[in-house]
């Protein structure tokens, strides 16, 4: 498999001048190289920004036609080419096979939504005061956007953002995730085939402390959209509001999931560890704080348990694996370090809790039992294979502890009682609920956080908001005596 060379796209060139603080490209699963990462410089970034700067002149005036056919030809591109993009996300994600294949077919679906939706972005006219006077409010793209997007899903999340961003006539300079890269370069090379005109997608690689800084703070740059941890998107959105940028935050979660006890134990469990660890649990929306209800605990426990330990767990390219590799070394050491406090404080460690291999980042998938919500494990958001299990009294008490920490994206509720669903859904502080199924990151339906986790949704028909400005027009038939 041929892995592509990282280059940075400006206007239509593709550069990469080596430099010292180039950095590997390492698969997960073996610790082999296969790639180098330029670094952006000063006058690289200047570049972008002076190319996003002239394309966003000629884009904003472009038909939602012109911009909708572009992107229906990218997502084919995309589709034509899936297994090549999938097996790339393999090879540095580290992410099985099948669920790299699954995220590229997605973002193809993703792509044609928002080629759809561009061409009903609408104005209005409101009704005046007086005959002479047509009053318009009109939806005009922001300009130049920076998006900085995430290594877990390389693919997926960059093409949310760059799919939003163009389809409503904005143009992108994108920084994208160094520990996996080929799913970005996939976007510019496939965007650049199906005609999108240069300058629209630019793509920069490099310190993003340096990036950030940099180009949040030109005037030619209206909007950020980040999606990563809570830590790094709280510092950009500080950078947003000193400069006066629109800011879209998608940020982490620690997901609360309520188990009640009238739920079927073996169906919710074995439907949470096939949830709970796909990409290796480095998912922000991932269950992760499991709150059983007493009557069913015991049950649940051991069906999770059987349900975790008979995940194959392997080099994402190899036949049947159902688990791979962590994405990078940090995420095992922090594993490590989170199981090791949660042993400290008493929590049992029912499954796993162990690096597996001397090569490649393997965890093994673990559940640690505690009623205790002040370890570590309760409070961070582990974004690896491990799930925490506590048990809970009646719904005030499991509302309560899902409410306890400042995060609120995703979370989840198992039970077959109407009216509990319908109490959990209201009571949880939380961007997205999903009852009895996992129904959430579709290109139709909005995905976005509250409090900590963020704000700014991304999907369904609000996808643009973060796009647009809206301008009102006042008009007279002629000038007023
Ligand atoms: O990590 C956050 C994005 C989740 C995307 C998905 O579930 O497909």
């Amino acid at each position: 498999m041929n892995y592509p060379t990282i280059q940075h796209l400006i206007g239509r060139d593709w550069i990469a001048s080596p430099t010292p603080e180039d950095r590997a490209v390492i698969n997960p699963a073996n610790g082999q190289t296969i790639g180098q990462i330029p670094q952006a410089s000063a006058a690289d970034l200047d570049h972008a920004v002076h190319s996003a700067e002239s394309a966003f002149r000629r884009w904003k005036n472009s038909s939602p036609m012109e911009r909708s056919a572009i992107l229906r030809r990218f997502a084919d591109l995309l589709r034509q080419n899936d297994r090549l993009i999938a097996g790339w996300i393999t090879l540095d994600e580290g992410k099985p096979l099948a669920e790299a294949l699954a995220e590229v077919r997605a973002s193809a679906d993703h792509v044609d939504w928002h080629a759809e939706e561009c061409r009903r972005i609408y104005g209005r006219i409101i009704p005046s005061r007086s005959p002479r006077v047509q009053q318009l409010v009109v939806r005009e793209p922001i300009g130049v956007c920076l998006a900085i997007t995430p290594w877990n899903f390389p693919l997926s999340q960059a093409v949310r953002k760059v799919a939003a961003a163009l389809a409503s006539g904005c143009t992108m300079i994108l920084k994208a995730p160094a520990e996996a890269p080929a799913g970005c370069m996939a976007i510019a090379r496939y965007l650049l085939d199906a005609g999108l005109p240069e300058g629209c997608l630019n793509l920069v690689w490099g310190n993003a402390a340096f990036i950030s800084e940099t180009l949040i703070a030109r005037p030619e740059v209206r909007k950020i959209t980040f999606t990563g941890s809570v830590e790094v998107g709280k510092h950009l959105a500080e950078l947003a509001g000193r400069h006066m940028k629109r800011a879209t935050m998608e940020l982490g979660g620690h997901a609360p999931v309520l188990v009640f006890d009238d739920t079927d134990a073996t169906a919710a469990a074995r439907a949470l560890a096939v949830n709970k660890l796909r990409n290796a649990g480095q998912v922000c929306i991932a269950p992760t704080r499991f709150y059983v209800q007493q009557g069913i605990y015991d049950r649940f426990l051991s069906e999770l348990v059987s349900a975790f330990e008979s995940v194959k767990v392997g080099a994402g390219l190899a036949e049947g694996t159902q688990m791979g590799p962590l994405c990078h070394r940090g995420r095992v050491n922090a594993m490590e370090k989170l199981v090791e406090d949660a042993r400290e404080n008493g929590a049992r460690v029912l499954t796993g809790g162990k690096r597996l291999g001397n090569h490649g980042n393997f965890y093994a998938p673990t559940i640690v039992d505690t009623p205790n919500d002040d370890i570590d494990l309760m409070r961070e958001e582990p974004f690896g294979p491990i799930a925490v299990v506590s048990s809970f009294r009646d719904i005030e008490d499991g509302l309560s502890r899902a409410n306890g920490l400042p995060f609120g994206l995703a979370s989840y509720v198992f039970t077959n009682s109407l009216e509990r669903a319908d109490k959990a859904a209201a009571g949880l502080q939380a961007g997205m609920v999903s009852i009895n199924q996992f129904g959430l990151a579709l290109p139709e339906t909005p995905f976005g956080g509250v409090r900590d986790s963020g704000y700014g949704t991304e999907g369904g028909t609000e996808t643009f908001e973060g796009y647009l400005i809206t301008k009102f027009i006042s008009r007279n038939r002629a000038p007023v005596l």
